[in-house]
């Protein structure tokens, strides 16, 4: 049985038309190795990407240094038409693409001691600086969007991982991103679970216009709901394509023995 949402839209060939990420020639190594090796890599708004690849191919890296968390030692990134990464470093307008951008992880990353709304206004209120009412607003919002609004005084603790993960997205809100990168954030829940949290970024695409970036090794996801799949290999975007291209007719030998060793739907 297929639990995943369709989040696509995108009729396959159409280009996109807005361009709200561009990262041009990522390059981030550990250790002497190369994790991101001359990245190209953009995002349209609205759109689902689906990343795939084996392990340590360098998929969390990529939304890591999209994301901020990692300063790659080269590369440039633009956010909504605002260059904010040149030559690797920080530019002056750096926060603008900050702001842009949400992620989620799979570890939830809640504070287990605070409630719901207190997890959710503690970045706002430092970094916006909102007031209570204004934050506690913007809490509501957020949690009735992932459909959370009963649960904004529970403690973290209290909830299922299916939940916490909603609360995670809720989180990432807070900012009004207009992307959201998303990182393994199903790997830990149970399938129907899993489907849930899915559903609630098909929605948020639908009615908000959220892009979203998903690393995922569900491939029955990747293959229903993407607009686009893209296969990393070695630190190198291998292919871009739809998901009937990436999975049914792509000649790369090395994605098509990904596939192959998982069962597509
Ligand atoms: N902070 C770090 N310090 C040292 N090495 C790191 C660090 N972060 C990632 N790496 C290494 O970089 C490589 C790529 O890691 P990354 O997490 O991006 O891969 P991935 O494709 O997301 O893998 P997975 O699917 O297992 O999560 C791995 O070999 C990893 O051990």
């Amino acid at each position: 049985m297929n639990l995943a949402p369709n989040l696509g839209t995108a009729e396959p060939g159409t280009p996109a038309t807005t361009s709200l990420v561009s990262a041009v020639n990522l390059a981030k190594q550990f250790h002497g190795r190369k994790v991101l090796d001359g990245v190209d890599f953009d995002v349209a708004a609205g759109e689902v990407s689906v990343i795939i690849g084996k392990s340590g191919s360098g998929k969390s890296t990529l939304l890591r240094v999209i994301a901020g968390l990692e300063d790659p030692e080269e590369g440039d990134v633009t956010i909504d038409g605002v260059l904010v990464r040149s030559g690797g470093a920080r530019t002056a307008d750096w926060n603008h693409g900050a702001a842009k951008v949400g992620m989620v992880f799979q570890s939830y990353n809640l504070w287990p001691h605070m409630n719901v709304l207190d997890n959710l206004i503690l970045a706002p209120r430092k970094i916006l600086g909102l007031s209570a009412g204004e934050a506690e607003a913007r809490a509501e919002k957020a949690l009735a969007e992932v459909g959370m609004a009963e649960h904004i005084r529970s403690r973290s603790t209290q909830l299922s991982g299916g939940e916490r993960q909603r609360v995670a997205i809720a989180r990432a809100l807070m900012m009004r991103p207009q992307v959201l990168l998303c990182d393994e954030i199903t790997s830990a829940l149970d399938p129907p679970v899993a489907a849930e949290v899915l559903g609630v970024l098909a929605r948020l695409k639908q009615e908000e216009g959220l892009a979203v970036v998903l690393v995922t090794h569900d491939m029955a996801f990747a293959s229903k709901a993407a607009d686009r799949v893209i296969f990393f290999s070695n630190g190198r975007i291998a292919v871009d394509a739809t998901p009937d291209e990436a999975f049914h007719h792509c000649e790369n030998a090395e994605l098509k023995a990904f596939v192959d060793a998982v069962r597509i739907d």
